[in-house]
């Protein structure tokens, strides 16, 4: 834990300072803000601390009225129940005539912004308040016009492009074609959907209808937060170039080398405001894991007059950094009609009922199509019980998860936290395959045995947490090889996380790779890119560990044959619904989860509370 607790530290900001609730960090910037500002009140000092620390832990601003829903390692929900909240009522009034929220006789330093909401005041570090108000601002204008399209050449490519496995149209409603004729008719479009319910496939249907519909070559940039996302987006788009009639061309890269990071740079990328992209269509992939700043960004480097098409599943635990821009997006409030030109495209499908695959549209989905949002939902992939699973979790059905998680599915099991016998065969079994090919100089192949299985945690340190299940792991791996693993050196099959952003390599916090065997006898760091493993000197990685086990923070974005989860104990504030649902997701044919009754209930009822503006009307105060 990470309670640094500095002396000044006393009072309110102490108290949650001394409780892990507070790092110093976040004490240190709320008692600086006091200082400068000339405020004293404990309260007002430990929301601005709170607001610090809720922008670290992936909000955009502090719920005033629900400060004490905080989710904190190793602290149950009874511990952070017990700690002395002040009254959000009180907070709010010492807020509203607080020199840092109105400006004081200190100057023109107003570090927090108050804003009024239909649920309650929320508190902004004045930052993310102007990043979230830039967000709104350049999506409000890019939906005010509308690209020209020849409605009939996007029909014809719609009917080529969206047909069932005999050749005719697909079947209404079909929300793929739904979501290309939205792309076609406006330069904002958002494709939310869980795994295996066709976002890259319709991406790509999309990309080929806008080939074909543009007079001229259109210039096409593909990305994703991550280098592995990128590299699974170059990979599905390839896969279906040929088919489509693509043209060769678009590479898909992280959404830093898209905007062009410069080394000194800070934020400022190459492409921003006043140079902006030079892209006819931008396709952001695995966009629940961008943040504020980043969307920021990227919509400033956009042409008003060139489509951005977001792609991703808002029901993932969202960015590491500030922000849950897609699934606010998706939840933001909705103004307006659904385009004409949309509506006469697909009126068959906007209006057709229930079909035994796909059901009719609901009213909050005909609603969102007029902000250019739409959510796929049949499942493509994995039929079947882990997106049954999926879907019970997602709808806080904690009964129908017991259900299916009993159900003796083979694509599902549920143990004790005890009962590892057949967690070990499979960690001993995938680190065996791993490290064949990785001693046979195989990057590719070491690369892909290690997607056959994966262990998660939902804490990083205590029984349940990653620390300890891969000391676990790499026990039962030394002790099948007869070999112990030094965790300070390198070996061939070592499986391999980084934990920071390294533009200079290409290699970015959550990448994973694996230590293989190089033909001159040395020894590389291979990670996934495209078709090809991207093989570099260990000895280059700076902030890289040995990853035996993983948090499932950590695991967004990438997808494993099996999965393990190990759960906490019921009573954790970390294990939450939105936890769980992307432990499921990350499975391709098996989900395996370690824990109990209790905890998978407690699990699938509790949520994660990821305060923004975003999703609401609100009134920055004061007016
Ligand atoms: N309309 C469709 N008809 C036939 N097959 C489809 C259709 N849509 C998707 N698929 C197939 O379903 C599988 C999953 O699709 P795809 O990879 O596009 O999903 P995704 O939502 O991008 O998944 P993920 O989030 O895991 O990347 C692929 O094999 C794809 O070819």
């Amino acid at each position: 834990m990470e309670a640094l607790v500095p002396v000044a530290a006393s009072g309110l900001v102490g108290a949650f300072a001394e409780a892990g609730v507070l790092t110093a960090a976040d004490v240190h910037v709320a008692h600086r803000l006091g200082r400068l500002g000339g405020e004293a009140s404990e309260r007002v000092l430990l929301a601005a601390a709170l607001a610090v620390r809720a922008v670290r832990s992936g909000s955009v601003c502090l719920d005033v009225r629900r400060l004490s829903e905080v989710t904190v390692d190793e602290l149950s929900d009874d511990d952070i129940a017990a700690l002395p909240w002040p009254d959000p009522v009180e907070v709010v009034a010492e807020l509203r005539k607080s020199p840092l929220v109105i400006g004081g006789a200190g100057g023109p330093l107003v570090p927090l912004r108050l804003v009024d909401s239909d649920e309650g005041e929320l508190l902004y570090l004045a930052r993310y308040f102007a990043q979230e108000q830039q967000i709104r601002t350049l999506l409000d204008v890019r939906a005010e016009d509308v690209p020209r399209v020849r409605p009939s050449e996007v029909r014809a490519a719609l009917d080529a492009l969206f047909v069932a496995a005999d050749g005719s149209p697909a079947r209404a409603p079909d929300r793929q074609r739904i979501a290309a004729a939205l792309a076609a008719c406006r330069w904002t479009t958002v494709i939310a959907g869980g795994p295996g319910t066709g976002k890259t496939h319709t991406v790509a249907r999309i990309l080929a209808l806008l080939v074909r519909a543009s007079p001229r070559p259109l210039r096409i940039g593909l990305a994703a937060p991550t280098g592995k996302a990128a590299a699974r987006l170059q990979e599905s788009i390839d896969e279906q170039s040929g088919v489509l009639g693509l043209p060769p061309g678009p590479k898909a890269m992280t959404l830093h080398r898209l905007l062009g990071w410069r080394r000194g740079g800070g934020s400022r990328f190459r492409w921003n405001a006043d140079n902006r992209l030079p892209y006819d269509v931008v396709v952001v992939d695995e966009t629940s894991m961008v943040s504020l700043t980043l969307m920021c960004r990227v919509l400033e480097a956009m042409r008003p007059d060139a489509r951005l098409i977001l792609v991703g599943d808002p029901d993932q635990l969202t960015s590491v950094d500030a922000g849950a821009v897609l699934a606010d997006l998706v939840a933001r409030p909705v103004h307006g009609e659904i385009d004409v030109a949309v509506r006469e495209l697909v009126s068959s499908d906007l209006d057709a009922a229930s079909d035994p695959d796909e059901a009719a549209l609901s009213a909050g989905e005909h609603r969102r199509l007029a902000s250019g949002i739409v959510r796929l939902s049949r499942g493509r992939r994995f039929g079947g019980d882990i997106a049954a699973l999926a879907v019970a979790i997602r709808d806080g059905d904690d009964d129908r998860v017991v259900e299916v998680l009993s159900s003796g599915s083979d694509a599902v099991s549920w143990r004790g936290s005890d009962d590892i016998a057949e967690l070990r065969d499979d960690v001993v079994r995938s680190s065996a395959n791993v490290t064949r090919a990785a001693l046979a100089g195989d990057a590719d192949g070491a690369l892909a045995r290690l997607e056959e299985h994966r262990l998660l945690c939902a804490h990083r340190e205590g029984p349940y947490g990653v620390r300890q299940w891969a000391r676990h792991a790499m026990e039962w791996v030394a002790a099948d090889t007869g070999r112990a693993l030094d965790p300070g050196g390198w070996c061939p099959g070592q499986p391999l996380l980084v934990a920071a952003n390294d533009h200079e390599l290409q290699i970015y916090n959550g990448d994973t790779g694996v230590v293989v065997q190089l033909p001159d006898g040395s020894l590389g760091a291979a990670f996934a890119r495209g078709h090809e493993a991207m093989v570099i000197p260990p000895s280059r990685l700076a902030d890289t560990h040995t990853v035996y086990a993983m948090t499932i923070h950590r695991s967004q974005g990438s997808q494993y044959d099996v999965v393990s989860v190990v759960l906490p104990e019921e009573s954790s504030s970390l294990l939450t619904r939105e936890l769980l649902y992307t432990a499921v997701t990350r499975a391709r044919r098996h989900v395996r989860i370690l824990g109990s009754e209790e905890a998978v209930r407690a699990g699938v009822r509790r949520r994660v509370l990821r305060a923004s503006g975003l999703r609401r009307e609100i009134r920055p105060y004061p007016r």
